[in-house]
């Protein structure tokens, strides 16, 4: 018989975008590429392409917990990463789960709209992603429009988006990643970086494409990777960094619209090594 080689686990739970390039399949394909086993819980089912959102279907909140459930029976996830969550009840359900079996190294990806502006998140739901996720993070991810959402502060500046990085620091989690993908439009794209000492700002050349599809799922997906991995916090947030920047710059002719990303390009593509 062949000897079992040990893996490391890493669970997403989130919505499935059929044209996988975001949600549910952008998240194991990461997985995949990054060398961890990749488990899923569904919370929605999106009918949607790189045009757009055509459809939101939710699984049933019970489907919802017996997905926790089996996972939690047999499959202690190394790291986990949410991404869409739906609604506040879906929310509260899957943070009372992870805390139910102690589950830890959780990302959270506030998704809250489509890149073609479709609402993936009530408007509800703002106030139970501070009060339920936010204190089981140890990275949160927003976007710029997400930060906002989340702390009410408008973010037209470098200054008000460390007030935001701190405002969500306060709010409970242990590391504050503020992307900068809808910050301006230089030539430099920067992440804003907080651990509740210093400010970090994290900068790469920002690459001229439409296909941006994804980006967020995917690079939240390399942080819940990496840490399923055994790295530590801030290493993680570098090399999920080297990871989409490598994907976002070798994009893939894939659909008329907002195209993906290339999973597949930090493996084969030659890339300096953190
Ligand atoms: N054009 C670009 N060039 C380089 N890096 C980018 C570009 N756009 C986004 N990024 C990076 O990709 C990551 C995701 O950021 P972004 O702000 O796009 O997330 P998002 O809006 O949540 O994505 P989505 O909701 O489409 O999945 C960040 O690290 C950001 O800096
Ligand atoms: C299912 C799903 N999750 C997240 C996003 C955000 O990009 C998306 N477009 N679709």
């Amino acid at each position: 018989m062949g000897k079992l080689i040990k893996v490391s686990k890493a669970l997403t739970i989130a919505g499935s975008d059929s044209g996988g390039g975001a949600g549910i399949q952008a998240d194991l394909k990461t997985f995949q590429e990054l060398g961890v086993y990749g488990m899923s819980v569904l919370t929605a089912v999106t009918a949607q392409n790189t045009t757009g959102v055509q459809g939101i279907f939710p699984v049933p909140i019970e489907g919802l917990e017996a997905q926790l459930a089996s996972i939690g029976a047999d499959l202690t996830p190394d790291a986990i990463k949410t991404g869409m969550l739906f609604s506040s009840e879906y929310i509260e359900r899957t943070a009372y789960m992870i805390k139910k079996f102690q589950w830890e190294n959780v990302v959270v990806d506030p998704v809250m709209i489509a890149k073609g502006g479709a609402t993936l998140l009530g408007e509800d739901a703002l106030q139970a992603m501070k009060t339920y996720m936010l204190p089981l993070a140890k990275i949160v991810t927003p976007n710029i429009p997400e930060a906002e959402a989340l702390t009410g502060i408008k973010i037209d500046s470098s200054e008000a988006r460390e007030e935001a990085a701190r405002v969500l620091y306060e709010a409970g989690a242990d590391h504050v990643v503020v992307k900068g993908g809808h910050f301006g439009n230089g030539e430099y794209v920067s992440d804003l970086v907080f651990n509740g000492i210093e400010m970090v700002e994290l900068t790469e050349k920002r690459i001229q494409t439409k296909n941006t599809h994804g980006t967020g799922c995917t690079f939240s997906a390399a942080l819940a990777a990496e840490l399923a991995s055994g790295k530590k916090t801030e290493n993680t947030i570098v090399s999920a960094k080297k990871y989409i920047q490598t994907a976002i710059e070798h994009g893939i002719d894939v659909g008329s619209g907002h195209g993906p990303v290339n999973h597949f390009a930090y493996r084969r593509v030659p890339h300096e090594q953190y």
